[in-house]
């Protein structure tokens, strides 16, 4: 089963979630897009698509981990709503792309969803294949008091929807202001702190336990009381990865040292009470150019330590130019700078046989096509060949069976079916496919796994947040390929974390005339790595 972990000891079964219909209720502040926030990275984590109808631009820093496409009218996004929905939709559900559909500067925003959400309607009436629709504010877009007798999409998809594939995840304050046709459908949820009566009796068709109810007003922030979930007690949301856009400002310096009259005067200015004169001093002075210096990107992201500095870079550039220095040509350092490569870091969760200890590994895939592994004794690096499996990817079902037979050295169809429960012809067939393809070795009777080398366990690297510009980051890496990726050399293996980080590397570029030579250092061996990744920089 697939799961969307939430909270310590509360996993979340990915079906329901992607195809049922839930809620997340609470008053103002009590952590309810912190929880969408959460279950949103665990989607993207685990390839399922969605898309988020984000009423407060909160969610589109989840592009700065994961694949995801920011719709908006900011100039920055990815796609602005002109964009044909049709197109955008089934890309999102055929490749497992995520959409932040970003309202909140819409006058319209009601009018952009419901276009949307009816193109997504069609679409699943056609394609059927589990996509999941998030709402911020679902009172705005599923109000309870409405004029026309219609039904609004979002009533449509929560009565309809499930047929088609089409999950419903609604977030709002406020339940007593949201279609009953809606807040009724749905089977599972969370509810938040909540002290107004009349949304505590808004959700009685939701929470039965009147034991319940009563914890509602006192329950803390990112804390939630759930139903049809199975989980007993409250639910309490683990810390998101990504940090949560939508956090209460923390309170600062209350008051400037200003007297009184300034303050006064300062407002007064505002109302244009005394605009008037202050603009005809400024117009007899001279007109002073502006130089705006350009808007430079600073990104939060997590960087890999390195065992180097700047300066020791510098001090092994000065050696290496004497050392590719004679009397007739002299080359100079011309600059020595730290850039940044993206890699994805993962957290493997390796079955042994009784599946009673779990091994923890972690594989670093760099650059598209190559995959970094970092011996822990001599700390080297090595790149690993291209991949030559003829899939791209496995399928859930393939990445479930492989599962059940990496803890065992090797098995019959019958014992891997038996482990799997899945039908044995089934299996066998899956099993002989991926003989093809080259991912598993058979001997006529026993089909095995190829072992995983010791050497990508326990890599001794860490890593902090950090803030850099990005301009410094050179190349590019799409996480979604390179989660294949991994899933594909550790066939076998459940990817329990996978993440974008990034590698320094010192790049000294030396000059001699118009004739330029570069050396890029690594992080961790201090080898110049050059040969290897000059494509990406
Ligand atoms: N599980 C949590 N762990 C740590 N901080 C949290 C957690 N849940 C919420 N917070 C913090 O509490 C504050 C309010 O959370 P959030 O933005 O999710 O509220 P909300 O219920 O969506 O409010 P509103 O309805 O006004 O948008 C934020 O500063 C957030 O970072």
């Amino acid at each position: 089963m697939l799961k969307i972990n939430i909270g310590e000891g509360f996993d979340l079964n990915a079906q329901i979630v992607m195809t049922g219909r839930g809620c997340v209720i609470g008053q103002s502040g009590s952590g309810k897009s912190y929880l969408v926030g959460v279950i949103s990275e665990e989607l993207c984590r685990n390839n399922l698509p969605f898309i988020i109808i984000d009423t407060e631009g909160e969610y589109r820093n989840l592009k700065s981990r994961f694949d995801a496409i920011w719709v908006s009218s900011d100039k920055a996004s990815d796609l602005n709503f002109e964009v044909n929905y049709s197109g955008l939709l089934r890309k999102s559900i055929d490749d497992s792309i995520p959409i932040i559909f970003d309202v909140s500067d819409e006058s319209d925003s009601s009018g952009l969803v419901s276009k949307v959400l009816n193109k997504l309607y069609e679409l699943e009436t056609e394609i059927h294949k589990p996509y999941l629709v998030i709402v911020e504010e679902a009172d705005k877009f599923a109000p309870q008091v409405v004029r026309s007798k219609e039904m609004n999409i979002i009533e449509e998809l929560s009565v309809r929807g499930r047929k088609r594939g089409i999950g419903l995840l609604i977030a709002t304050q406020r339940p007593a202001n949201v279609s009953k046709n809606v807040l009724s459908q749905c089977s599972y949820g969370f509810i938040g702190r909540m002290t107004i009566q009349n949304d505590i009796n808004a959700i009685d068709i939701l929470l039965e336990d009147e034991e319940n109810k009563k914890i509602l007003t006192r329950l803390n922030v990112g804390e939630f009381v759930s139903f049809g979930l199975g989980f007993n007690g409250m639910v309490r949301v683990k810390e998101r990865e990504i940090r949560h856009m939508g956090e209460t400002p923390p309170l600062s310096v209350q008051r400037k040292i200003s007297s009184f009259d300034d303050i006064i005067n300062d407002i007064r200015k505002s109302e244009g009470l005394v605009q008037k004169e202050v603009e005809s001093i400024k117009a007899d002075e001279p007109k002073k150019v502006q130089y705006k210096k350009e808007d430079e990107d600073i990104i939060e992201v997590q960087i890999m330590d390195s065992r180097y500095t700047i300066d020791d870079a510098r001090k092994f550039a000065e050696s290496k130019a004497n050392s590719i220095t004679n009397l007739l040509h002299k080359y100079e350092i011309e600059s020595i700078k730290k850039i940044y490569l993206p890699a994805i870091y993962s957290k493997l969760h390796i079955p042994t046989k009784d599946n009673s200890t779990v091994k923890e590994g972690y594989s670093l895939i760099a650059f598209n096509d190559y995959i970094i592994k970092i011996d822990k004794e001599s700390l080297e690096m090595y790149k690993m060949p291209k991949l030559n499996y003829k899939k791209s990817a496995l399928t859930p079902q393939e990445s479930s069976l492989l599962y059940s037979l990496r803890g065992y050295k090797k098995a019959t169809p019958k014992k891997i079916s038996e482990l799997s429960g899945s039908e044995e012809k089934e299996s066998k067939h899956m099993l002989n496919h991926l003989v093809d393809e080259g991912i598993l070795d058979f001997d006529g009777k026993y089909y095995s796994l190829p072992p995983i080398e010791n050497s990508y366990f326990y890599i001794p690297i860490s890593f902090n947040s950090s803030f850099i510009s990005s301009n410094d980051i050179a190349g590019s890496i799409k996480p979604s390929e390179a989660y294949k990726k991994i899933g594909l050399i550790f066939a076998g293996c459940k990817i329990e974390k996978s993440d974008t980080v990034y590698m320094p590397f010192f790049k000294a570029t030396f000059r001699r005339k118009n004739k330029i030579k570069t050396m890029l250092m690594d992080p961790i061996a201090f080898k110049d790595r050059y040969n290897e990744f000059k494509n990406f920089v």
